[in-house]
């Protein structure tokens, strides 16, 4: 089958993608026009802090299930088998890790940005740096998650390319500039529906059309797809158990811990509690979304294993013969291609509206309203929203930069949060776990960890070559080229090469090492920080509950907990300076949450802020 020349998409099917973008549209409209009409930056970027869990659970997956997944990991598992099914076990620690240190921390702070939390630990020119980091990776990602619905759907039904990517980035930035941070998170809910709904109806209709469970088990065993437990523990293999569910895990925090778009959506939560809980919930519906994109490619396998289809795609890459794998599924079914065509711009729309809002939300809080600290609500407000438009457009151009990438889109994007995620983690845990780390410790620390990051990225971008498994499905066959593959003993890459070829799943550990490391050593050599002289707050006793079996003595050294009864040095600020928002000074709150706060808070804390 064709699908270019046969007609996949009938009537029904453009109703459906036009419903799913009309909707979007309403729930834009709705939150424009009702509540506080986001008249305020609480509203438009922080949801006036009056979110569920529910909801927030569920942006806070679509915020990171992109058609980037939806695509790129049924093409991973078509290619190399389902040893990629492994990082769902970095879910495990990849959130309890969130829950339990990061969000306490910046819930507590009250700040709309995570970035401010960098200015509170270090200063203002560390948080402007982090900032514009972060700006760096979420505009580059934002193109990636434009191009590849767009790409992969032209590629194989001739769907008009820039006309879908314009009505994708338009809808999007209109809805996200009129509702805010609200309609981006209720309109998430709904997209994330919509994408588990396409996914299923794919696997559904693409085993029955396999030949049942049954054939599809046997021809992917056969067609050795399903990896065993791979320890290997080279850190240059590409996926083994440790790349994935260790390294999985540093891209996990670098996502879900520290990324200002997961950030917002715990600060927009009702109480701390609902935070916390919003992260737990994360974890069964993103085993869910991983499942099911694996489960589609083993079906996408067992359809096509045994036969040759690189003549109809020889041009396109797998990522694209995903499409055509769905398309060969579901054509002649009304509305199945349309509900896919849906459910693939739900996963590109919820990811590109949250990175806007994020994007404009650190924009104004980290970088416009401290330059102008009397600009008016309504200024700010209409600026957030000039900010949401004007991102809008510019990830349209990256969308095109897209276009000269290499690799599978999957791996582009978590090379993306490898390179510039992991030293962005490395700065959080660097002002959260060591309370010596200064602010040139911190400055440097990032500089030399990008630096180095994109030193690898782009050597192992020069350097690489994957080597898919063979497409055979039949057992002996597989396993006859399988050894003849691995009788071909590659030549051990050694020094500069090896460098290279660290598996990318292990950039984020990396580079985060690298940013904790050089800030520590520049921390010590310039004149590490003293405890007493940290925002309290800011500081999370990670070495103390590590080390608790160490003696007192040197725990006080290590940890910085506080001992309870010393007050401390209370920073030299007045309450008049208690703002909401501009998370430079704690605000007055109100007993309640003060009691709230205190089960974590060094003691000492809570008698700061009686005694203010
Ligand atoms: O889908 C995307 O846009 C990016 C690819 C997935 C990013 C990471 S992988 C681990 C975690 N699980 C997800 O579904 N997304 C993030
Ligand atoms: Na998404």
């Amino acid at each position: 089958m064709d699908p270019s020349d046969q007609k996949i998409f009938t009537v029904i099917d453009y109703v459906i993608f036009a419903v799913l973008l009309a909707a979007s549209m309403g729930i834009g409209l709705y939150y424009a026009l009702s509540g506080g009409r986001q008249r305020t930056t609480q509203e438009f970027l922080m949801a006036d802090r009056s979110m569920g869990c529910l909801p927030v659970s569920l942006s806070l997956i679509a915020s990171f299930q992109s058609a980037v997944a939806i695509i790129g990991v049924p093409a991973e598992i078509y290619t190399h088998g389902t040893q990629y099914w492994f990082i769902g076990c970095a879910y495990i620690l990849g959130l309890l890790i969130p829950a339990h240190i990061f969000i306490p921390v910046f819930y507590r702070l009250r700040v709309s940005s995570a970035y401010q939390y960098l200015e509170l630990r270090f200063s203002k020119a560390v948080r402007i740096c982090g900032t514009l980091t972060f700006i760096f990776q979420m505009v580059i990602y934002m193109g990636v998650c434009v191009y590849t619905p767009a790409f992969a759907l032209n590629a194989v039904t001739g769907f008009e390319l820039w006309g879908t990517v314009l009505a994708t980035g338009l809808v999007c930035t209109l809805y996200t500039t009129l509702g805010g941070l609200k309609a981006v998170i209720w309109t998430d809910v709904f997209q994330t529906v919509v994408m588990f709904a396409g996914q299923l109806a794919v696997i559904v209709v693409g085993v029955q059309k396999t030949g049942g469970v049954a054939d599809v088990w046997r021809k992917v065993w056969e067609g050795n797809r399903i990896s065993g437990l791979d320890l290997n523990p080279d850190p240059t293999e590409r996926h083994t158990f440790w790349t994935l569910g260790v390294g999985g895990v540093f891209l996990m925090l670098s996502l879900y811990g520290v990324n200002q778009a997961q950030v917002q959506r715990y600060l927009s939560s009702r109480t701390e509690k609902e935070a916390v809980r919003s992260c737990y919930m994360v974890f069964p519906s993103l085993q869910l979304a991983l499942a099911l994109s694996c489960v589609m490619g083993l079906v996408m396998f067992a359809r096509y294993c045994g036969e040759d289809h690189s003549d109809k795609l020889a041009s396109s890459s797998r990522d694209a013969m995903v499409i055509y794998f769905v398309m060969d599924m579901l054509h002649g079914l009304p509305g199945l291609p349309g509900l896919f065509i849906a459910c693939l711009f739900s996963a590109a729309l919820s990811t590109i509206s949250s990175a806007f809002n994020s994007l404009a939300t650190v924009t104004m809080e980290d970088l416009i309203k401290p330059q102008y600290p009397a600009m008016t609500e309504a200024r700010a407000t209409l600026l957030s929203k000039v900010l949401a438009m004007s991102y809008g457009l510019l990830c349209l151009a990256m969308a095109y930069l897209t276009h000269l990438m290499g690799d599978s889109v999957l791996q582009v994007a978590l090379k993306i949060f490898g390179m510039v995620g992991g030293p962005i983690l490395g700065l959080f845990c660097l002002g959260m776990f060591f309370p010596w780390a200064n602010s040139i410790g911190a400055l440097v620390g990032l500089c030399v960890g990008l630096v180095v990051a994109f030193w690898l990225g782009i050597g192992s971008i020069l350097t690489r070559s994957t080597r898919p498994l063979p497409l055979e499905c039949s057992a002996n066959v597989t396993i006859a080229i399988q050894t003849a593959f691995n009788n071909i003993t590659l030549s051990q890459p050694s020094g500069l090469k090896r460098f290279y070829s660290l598996s990318y799943m292990w950039y984020s550990g990396f580079n985060c090492t690298t940013v904790i490391l050089i800030g520590l050593i520049i921390s010590f050599l310039t004149g590490p920080t003293k405890e007493e002289d940290v925002m309290p707050g800011t500081l999370y006793p990670l070495l103390g509950k590590l080390f608790c079996f160490l003696p007192e003595h040197l725990k006080k050294k290590l940890c910085c907990v506080t001992p309870l009864g010393q007050t401390l040095a209370a920073p030299q600020r007045q309450p008049s300076q208690h703002k909401e928002g501009n998370g430079l000074a704690f605000p007055q709150e109100d007993r309640s949450s003060l009691e709230e706060r205190e089960s974590f808070l060094p003691e000492t804390l809570v008698e700061y802020e009686t005694a203010v």
